[in-house]
């Protein structure tokens, strides 16, 4: 596996095959604790890796490695006093990506920052920069620090919609209701693809763009096109596309199930997938669920922002992110229920 710098500066893995010691076993990872800091006007820290170290140049949050037997929190504060001269004070975790590179594994464990004192400063000559979260994407970053980006601006919630079934005005209504509810990044999708699906998805689209949510279609480029909107591959389509199916400017996303669809979904410039089933669905009766510990292993071998999906509801969102997922994706969990005062979930 080898890094290379993708046309949107974000830096993309090029996997040549597992990461694994001379007898095959996985190489056990490193844990690196990073912080966000943030000012008072909502910008974030990034710090600059400086010359003659792995990963030179790019822009990383202020952290570094756990010493044998530190506690993460005490290891992260003990890096911020190192590197940037402050005394903080470590919050929540934001998510947590394992991740695979050439030469390591690393659990790069992201903390917010509650306060600090001092001004930061770059006491080992590396670069500072303060950011708002709308600019993180114009920073050259590691691997591992795209899904830290994605969970600190994308939405942490992704539906995919019902079939329409009958009554298309209901459905409208119901989808409506989930974007009231906060919902801000859609999947269009249908079992049962037909014109009345075309006038519903337009109808959807103009709800969405009203909302200042973002929208993209299932499986289908001609109508991706004639709404204008993105696309969403069915993991069929990853695997049989060759190159990407739009220009580079029109969003595109994919659904996956496994280490081989991630990585097509990467080589096509996927700005991200849905990873599932993570639990048994009634969907899918029989199949068991990747389970997290395995959603997080083939995490692992992608750098690209992922959902969890199947059998997931926002209540997952904690487990999700620590096992180095930037949200949670469902059909029934964002869908409202008949009632106007249910909640999601
Ligand atoms: N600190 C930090 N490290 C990151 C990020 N993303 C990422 O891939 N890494 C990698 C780079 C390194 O391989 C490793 C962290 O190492 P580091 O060089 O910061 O470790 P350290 O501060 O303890 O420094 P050193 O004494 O080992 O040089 O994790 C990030 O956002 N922050
Ligand atoms: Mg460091």
């Amino acid at each position: 596996m080898s890094i290379a710098i993708g046309r949107t500066g974000v830096v993309r893995l090029v996997q040549r095959g597992p990461c694994t010691l001379s007898g095959g076993a996985p190489r056990p990872p490193i844990h690196v604790v990073a912080g966000v800091l943030r000012d008072a006007s909502g910008r974030v820290l990034l710090t600059q890796r400086t010359a003659g170290r792995d990963l030179a140049g790019l822009w990383e949050f202020p952290g570094g490695k756990c010493e044998p037997g530190e506690a993460p929190d005490a290891a992260l504060a003990r890096e911020l006093r190192e590197e940037l001269g402050i005394e903080a004070k470590v919050g929540e975790s934001l998510i947590q990506v394992p991740q695979q590179y050439a030469d390591k594994r690393l659990l790069l464990d992201v903390r917010w920052i509650e306060r600090f004192e001092g001004t930061p400063r770059g006491c080992e000559g590396q670069a500072l920069e303060w950011a708002l979260p709308e600019a993180l994407a114009r920073f050259a970053v590691p691997p591992a620090d795209r899904p830290v980006v994605a969970a600190l601006v994308e939405p942490p919630l992704c539906l995919v919609t019902p079939d329409p079934g009958a009554d298309g005005t209901q459905w409208l209504e119901r989808f409506e209701r989930a974007m009231e509810r906060g919902v801000r990044r859609v999947v269009l999708r249908t079992t049962t693809p037909d014109s009345a699906w075309a006038a519903l998805a337009t109808e959807a689209a103009a709800r969405c763009r009203a909302f200042g949510a973002d929208v993209r279609i299932s499986g289908d480029v001609e109508l991706a096109r004639a709404i204008g909107i993105g696309l969403h591959l069915r993991a069929a389509q990853v695997r049989a596309s060759a190159q990407r199916p739009v220009s580079h400017d029109v969003a595109l996303s994919a659904s996956c199930h496994d280490a081989d669809e991630l990585r097509g979904a990467e080589r096509l410039g996927c700005d991200f997938a849905l990873l599932g089933s993570v639990k048994p669905t009634a969907s899918h009766p029989g199949h068991p669920g990747l389970g997290w510990a395995r959603f997080a292993q083939l995490r692992e071998t992608a750098s690209l922002p992922i959902y969890a999906i199947g059998g997931v509801a926002p209540d997952d969102l904690v487990a999700a992110r620590a096992h180095g997922a930037q949200g949670i994706a469902a059909i029934r969990a964002l869908w409202p229920s008949g009632s106007a005062h249910s909640d999601l979930g």
